[in-house]
């Protein structure tokens, strides 16, 4: 039996209240068509298919942050992967978002405004709270059923994520059931030689709470992007901190660094710090600096060096599994790429077993012509997936667990 009820297991003609995670880059105010869109664009088809009335549910980047935005662009977006039409409201749960959803006819589909322009979703809090919002109190007796495939964001307790579930009979999209398969695999599989995880990226407070429970899984830690920047700071280098308007490193290191002091104090060993940063010289070019040679944080690094590189490929050739989690730069920009890209070089040449976690971060598989098949597996979640390695439950998770046990 499986562990979910799935979307097999839906009774005909379901009005269904289904939670995506579309969080994606955003360019010039448009979404950037990747991994997410492509794999949830299954469930979203087999539910449409099935005659069942689909509305959607999905977020945005964070209130404050510039890639907080409609999801009117995503609707276009995934209806080209879908083959259908998929129709948008710009409201959460107001009288617009309700009509749309009454509308609705069989196999017919309905995207709703980002969740994170209702006040009631974010701050985190017990499926018991946020069952209890308006938001859910108001959208759930709209519905038959509840289906999560957001499996990347199941680490977060939101009202869309943990309310709904206990509202409604809940049950796992495809993405929910594939991503939790492979996941759980992942974490109980034994290596024989090296584990070595990669850490970068720009959410730093998700990954160094990790760093810390995996404890002696993980062999070696490779650090780049804003982690490895902290940790760098932690290490007594000038860097580590916010230049006028940035907004990536003072908050989380304020969060972080007594955690980061102690991981370096007591597992120093395991941990790989970058040799050498990259920025934008005078000229617009990439331009390199020694960390060593750094006495005040002048520039915004945006890659680790080449030094660093060459320093990291041959510990990923020798191990026996590799993890990735974060970018090690702004790969996005072909002059900030050479980390993420060699790294992730290193591992398509060498046999070793891989994953590689991350809305964001995966998408550089593609954009530099490397081959999704050189890797085991390719997460559609980054925070979600190296914390499912620890062991630890993942909140959303467990409310479709328990709904396959008779209900929380
Ligand atoms: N030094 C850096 N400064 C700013 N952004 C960075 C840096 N290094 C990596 N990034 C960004 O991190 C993003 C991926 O990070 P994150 O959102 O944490 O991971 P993911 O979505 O893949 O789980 C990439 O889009 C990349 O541009
Ligand atoms: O993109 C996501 O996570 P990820 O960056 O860890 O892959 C999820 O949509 C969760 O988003 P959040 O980290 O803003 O809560």
């Amino acid at each position: 039996m499986s562990t979910f009820q799935t979307i097999d297991d839906l009774p005909a003609d379901s009005r269904v209240l289904v939670r995506l995670d579309l969080n994606s880059p955003i360019e010039d105010g448009e979404p950037q068509d990747n991994r997410r869109f492509e794999r949830h664009a299954r469930t979203v088809r087999d539910l449409a298919d099935a005659g069942h009335r689909v509305v959607l549910m999905a977020h945005q980047g964070r209130p404050g942050r510039d890639d907080f935005t409609s999801l009117s662009g995503h609707a276009a977006v995934l209806a080209d992967h879908v083959g259908r039409e998929v129709d948008f409201v710009a409201d959460t749960y107001g009288e617009d978002a309700l009509a749309a959803i009454e509308a609705l006819e069989a196999g017919e589909v309905l995207l709703l405004e980002n969740t994170r322009m209702c006040d009631e979703e974010l701050p985190e809090a017990s499926p018991a709270e946020k069952a209890d919002t308006e938001f859910v109190r108001t959208l759930a007796p709209l519905f038959d059923v509840y289906v999560n495939d957001a499996y990347s964001a199941a680490h977060r307790k939101h009202a869309s994520l943990v309310g709904f579930p206990l509202a409604l009979p809940a049950y796992a999209g495809r993405v929910m059931e594939s991503e939790y398969e492979a996941n759980t695999a992942i974490a109980r599989k034994e290596f024989d030689g090296p584990v070595t995880m990669v850490v970068g990226g720009t959410k730093a407070t998700d990954v160094i709470g990790v760093m810390d429970a995996l404890g002696d899984r993980v062999d070696r830690f490779l650090l780049g992007g804003v982690a490895g920047e902290l940790f760098l700071r932690a290490a007594g280098h000038p860097v580590g901190r916010d230049l006028e308007g940035m907004d990536l490193f003072d908050e989380q290191w304020d969060v972080n660094h007594e955690t980061v002091e102690a991981i370096l104090e007591e597992r120093g060993d395991a941990i790989r710090l970058a040799i050498d940063l990259a920025y934008e010289g005078a000229d617009g070019d990439r331009a390199e600096v020694r960390v060593a040679d750094l006495d005040e944080k002048t520039d915004a690094y945006l890659d680790v060096g080449s030094a660093t590189v060459a320093d990291y490929a041959p510990l990923i050739r020798e191990s026996d599994a590799v993890f990735v989690k974060g970018a090690l730069g702004v790969f996005e920009d072909e002059r900030f790429a050479d980390g993420t890209v060699g790294v992730l070089e290193a591992i398509a040449e060498t046999d070793c077993f891989s994953v590689v976690g991350g809305g964001d971060t995966s998408r550089a598989i593609e954009m530099y012509g490397l081959d999704e098949d050189d890797f085991s597996h390719v997460s559609i979640a980054g925070g979600a997936y190296i914390r499912a390695l620890t062991g630890e439950p993942l909140p959303a998770i467990e409310l479709l667990r328990r709904a396959d046990d008779g209900g929380a």
